[in-house]
């Protein structure tokens, strides 16, 4: 049975194995029925009843290990498959049958599979880096990427320190010479950490967790990142200073940064240079960060005394000269490998996974604008609003967009770093209706600029008596349309202004929207066309300034109007213009 979709209210729905009360209505008579294997019910309101379908669930391909615990959740929602160890190819073919893709450093998520993924909704990264993942392929296929981004991070600190103390006091090449029954105490003499300067490239969760615990052992903690203020670090008792000096100060340096252009081989030939005789380098971030075959040569030269390396510029590292060097010490890509951290992070990047593909959103997506969750609440409502206003005047508007100013009044000036994501739905809202890709909150600013539209977000106090004031103004090759709209208590929404005239407009259902002369009969004949077609008029705002004068109707109608009947209105006498405008998700 295919019902028509504003007529569907998902109630529940239940994974299979679940037992339902089947039949139409199902609050009748009836006999339970278990849900068939791989796939899921839905229950929808349909009028006074409720009616169910049964549809296939949404598959999950996890491509790398990933905690059992993980792995449960998704079971319970979705079907899943684990298929690790895949080659390109072999994932390009199978990517387009799967909703979401979970992975962790081994799968290389490249453009080309991306490119397969034609029913992907989500990509989770179980860990940190997504340097794996080309985010700005999933980005402009508005898929949402998203990363567990705090479950590693005593991992990757724990193993950093073992690093760290096993490189000063040699105890992985003590090991090994010990195992082949060889007793030789004179050339594994270490150094003390005591005392000596830890430079931490990149002070984020890691670099600060690896600070504390070098502090208590009673090293002097020094930090390079751009992005962490001075009083933050001085909490810690860390002081901050540029890159270049803190390779001038440090006896062990650290790099804790992701690796990107700005951060790619900021230790190379030249910066290994400038570092103290003796240097003992760690790199448990990214492979990258370090130029490896300037590293090799500054410690064949005895320049740099030794180096413990978790990251390769190429995994496995199979090739590199760096593993013939007696004073390197190796790990396998293990920062994040414990047994606490695996289940933290399969666990987040699962939940989040469901979330986004029960039609939610995640919590840690790295390519949409993060707000403080203290936000989220707040900003919620004014997100909806603007996306029903974008959807408004757009269509109102017509012709091909330019421009779009989005400017936030108000109350609303004490969220100024999270409007970005208001600003996304408002772009949500204008380019969804026209375009026939999908527009998410992940590729609107993307498929703005694709376009050559002109995006700019104002915050301001000004609210024009209002508590809370958003306007739109955007711009086409027809013209230009102003919208402003703002949220009463209890999260009502209103549009209050269309260009210049007045309104108290609720943004719902479909409106139609005429330019017209003020002046007697002219509403009426409108009235008159629409009862002639059996279109209920549900609410009806009139804004003008003086009789006589150009004035601005907007008419809530409770179905859709079709063209013919447009047109009849077009053709009354007094109205100059005629729009119909839908503020639902559907195309236009
Ligand atoms: N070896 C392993 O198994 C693991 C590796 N990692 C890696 O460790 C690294 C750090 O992870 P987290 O601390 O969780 O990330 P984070 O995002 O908390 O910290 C990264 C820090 O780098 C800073 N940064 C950005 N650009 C910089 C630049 N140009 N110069 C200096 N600092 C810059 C940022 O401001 C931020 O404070 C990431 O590359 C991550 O992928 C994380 C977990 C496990
Ligand atoms: O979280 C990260 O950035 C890591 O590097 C961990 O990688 P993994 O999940 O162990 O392949």
């Amino acid at each position: 049975m295919i019902l028509p979709a504003p007529c569907l209210r998902v109630m529940m729905s239940g994974a299979s194995g679940a037992w339902v009360l089947p039949g139409i209505p199902c609050h009748r008579p009836g006999f339970y029925k278990k849900v068939p294997a791989g796939k899921r019910i839905i229950l929808f309101k349909y009028g006074a009843d409720i009616v169910w379908v049964f549809m296939a669930n949404a598959r999950v391909l996890v491509s790398d290990p990933l905690a059992e615990e993980g792995l449960a959740i998704l079971r319970a929602a979705v079907d899943v498959d684990v298929k690790t160890d895949l080659k390109e190819d072999e994932l390009c073919k199978i990517i387009g049958d799967y909703d979401a893709l979970l992975v962790r450093s081994g799968t290389d998520v490249n453009a080309k599979v991306i490119g397969a993924a034609k029913k992907m909704k989500f990509i989770g990264r179980a860990g940190v880096g997504v340097d794996n993942i080309d985010v700005d392929a999933a980005t402009r296929m508005g898929i949402i990427v998203a990363n567990a981004p705090e479950g590693n991070t005593l991992a990757a600190t724990e193993h950093t320190m073992a690093m760290m103390q096993s490189l000063a006091r040699n105890i992985p090449q003590a090991n090994a010479s010990l195992k082949k029954k060889e007793w030789k105490r004179s050339k594994f003499m270490g150094v003390e950490l005591n005392e000596k300067t830890l430079g931490i490239v990149g002070f984020g969760r890691i670099g600060r967790e690896v600070a504390k615990r070098a502090k208590a052992m009673d090293m002097k903690c020094v930090a390079y990142d751009p992005f962490i203020t001075q009083e933050r670090a001085a909490q810690l008792g860390v002081e901050m200073m540029s890159m270049a000096d803190l390779f001038k100060v440090a006896d062990v340096i650290t790099v804790h940064t992701p690796l990107i252009p700005e951060t790619t081989h900021v230790i190379n030939e030249k910066s290994i240079a400038t570092m103290k005789d003796g240097v003992r380098i760690i790199n448990c971030a990214r492979g990258g960060i370090i130029d490896e075959k300037a590293l090799y040569d500054a410690i064949k030269a005895g320049k740099v005394a030794g180096a413990a390396l978790d990251v390769f510029e190429q995994e496995p590292p199979t090739e590199s000269p760096l593993l013939t060097l007696d004073n390197v010490i190796v790990t396998p890509h293990l920062g994040a490998s414990t047994v606490e951290a695996q289940l933290n992070v399969a666990v987040s990047v699962a939940k989040q996974c469901i979330d986004v593909l029960k039609g939610g959103s995640a919590k840690y997506v790295v390519n949409a604008p993060m707000i403080p969750s203290e936000h989220t609440e707040a900003l919620q409502p004014f997100a909806q609003l603007a996306e029903k206003m974008g959807r408004f005047a757009v269509q109102v508007a017509g012709g091909r967009l330019s421009s779009v100013e989005c400017i936030y009044g108000g109350e609303l000036s004490a969220y100024a770093g999270s409007m970005k994501f208001v600003t996304r739905l408002a772009l949500k809202g204008l380019l969804d209706p026209i375009l026939q890709q999908p527009v998410n909150i992940v590729n609107a600013e993307f498929v703005a600029k694709e376009r050559g539209i002109q995006v700019s977000e104002t915050v301001t106090e000004e609210a024009k008596g209002f508590k809370n004031l958003i306007t739109i103004k955007i711009r086409t090759d027809k013209g230009e349309e102003t919208v402003s709209g703002t949220v009463f208590q209890k999260g009502r929404s209103r549009i209050v202004a269309v260009g210049s005239y007045t309104m108290d407009l609720i943004p719902e259902g479909h409106l139609l929207v005429s330019k017209h002369v003020d002046q007697p009969g002219v509403i009426g004949r409108a009235a008159t066309v629409l009862g002639k077609n059996n279109i209920n008029i549900a609410g009806m705002q009139v804004g003008r300034f003086n009789p006589k004068e150009p004035a601005l109707m907007v008419l809530n109608v409770d179905s859709p109007v079709p063209q013919p009947v447009i047109e009849e209105l077009r053709g009354l006498p007094g109205i100059s213009s005629m729009t119909f405008a839908k503020i639902s998700d559907e195309k236009i």
